[in-house]
């Protein structure tokens, strides 16, 4: 099956600053694929060659198949664009500004009535189609915004960090778009959000300095990076009994954090089945009054800092 987008050796040089290096990637169609990064990674830059908006100093990019730049209007039929902080005209309404984007994409005006009725349905806009957009909630804008580039029933659609501004019910209101999204569109999203991207991504590619540092499905990534993490809670300082664990053979590292309003150490280890059996014993040596001891999963944010970390 042809990917959605792919991706052979895409470089951006700036000068002597290498912004995208060298990456390749593979995202395959119908999925809701997370593209992570620290500030400066390379993000931007790669949705821009994606899109056609800049042009690559080496290398090749492909949406569904067709090459960016080789067929630009080919290639612009099979995708929409939203970007961070999209611009509306607030005097207009919902309906007005579909109506008006899609007369831009050159759309039948019979056909973009219907599909602008559809879409606001879809974005659950449909009351407020007829008022004006200067009185929207920013999520209610990021919604419209979605809407329109999906106007023209692209393949794939690009978002640029498509929560970050947003309240959380917004958010939510947002993933939960996108995640319907999928049935008819491959959604490339990249965000600094991890929660987001545990929420709604089937697969991620993680960059940093331009580079490709890891890319899998999110499920794979849990996998290769499973480290069981210990919580507890303690009635007193708990500071000695943590420095004491990092003799433990098992121990990987330990942390202290507010967990539900409560200081509480987090501890990894590499090998949970001895920890498991080690630990209620060390407690128990240690004097301390345990109140909470709960077995969890990393986060993705321990991950991707683990991650970059490493590259
Ligand atoms: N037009 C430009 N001229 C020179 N350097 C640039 C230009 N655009 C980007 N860069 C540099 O390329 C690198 C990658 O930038 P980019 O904006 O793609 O990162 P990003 O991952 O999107 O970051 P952020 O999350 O902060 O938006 C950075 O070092 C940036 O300073």
């Amino acid at each position: 099956m042809t990917p959605a987008i792919k991706t052979e050796g895409l470089s951006k040089h700036f000068g002597s600053i290498a912004a995208v290096d060298n990456l390749d990637l593979e995202v395959p169609e119908r999925a809701v694929f997370g593209f992570l990064g620290p500030n400066g990674a390379g993000k931007t830059t790669t949705v821009k060659m994606l899109t056609g908006l800049s042009r690559p100093t080496a290398g090749r990019a492909f949406i569904c198949g067709e090459e960016v730049f080789q067929s630009s209007v080919a290639v612009r039929r099979n995708f929409g664009f939203l970007p961070d902080v999209p611009a509306f005209y607030d005097w207009m309404t919902g309906t007005e500004y579909l109506y008006f984007a899609g007369e831009l994409y050159g759309m039948d005006y019979r056909e973009l009535k219907k599909r602008a009725a559809e879409l606001l349905d879809v974005v659950e806009l449909q009351k407020a189609g007829n008022r004006k957009v200067g009185g929207y909630s920013r999520g209610m804008k990021q919604r419209l915004g979605i809407a329109q580039a999906m106007l023209n029933h692209p393949k794939v659609l690009f978002l640029d960090e498509p929560t970050s501004a947003l309240d959380p019910i917004g958010r939510r209101d947002v993933l939960d778009l996108i995640s319907r999204l999928k049935e008819e569109a491959t959604v490339f999203m990249s965000t600094h959000i991890l929660s987001d991207v545990e929420r709604v991504c089937d697969s991620v590619a993680i960059i940093n300095n331009g580079k490709l540092v890891v890319t899998s499905t999110v499920e794979e990534l849990r996998t290769k990076y499973a480290r069981s993490v210990f919580e507890m809670e303690f009635a007193e300082d708990f500071a000695p009994f943590m420095v004491s664990l990092e003799k433990q053979p098992w121990f990987v590292k330990a942390e202290r954090v507010v967990s539900n309003g409560a200081p509480t150490a987090r501890v990894t280890t590499d090998d949970v089945a001895v920890a498991r059996r080690e630990l209620p014993r060390l407690i128990a040596a240690s004097g301390l009054t345990l109140l909470r001891y709960e077995l969890t999963q990393p986060s993705l944010e321990d991950i991707f800092v683990e991650v970059v970390k490493a590259s």
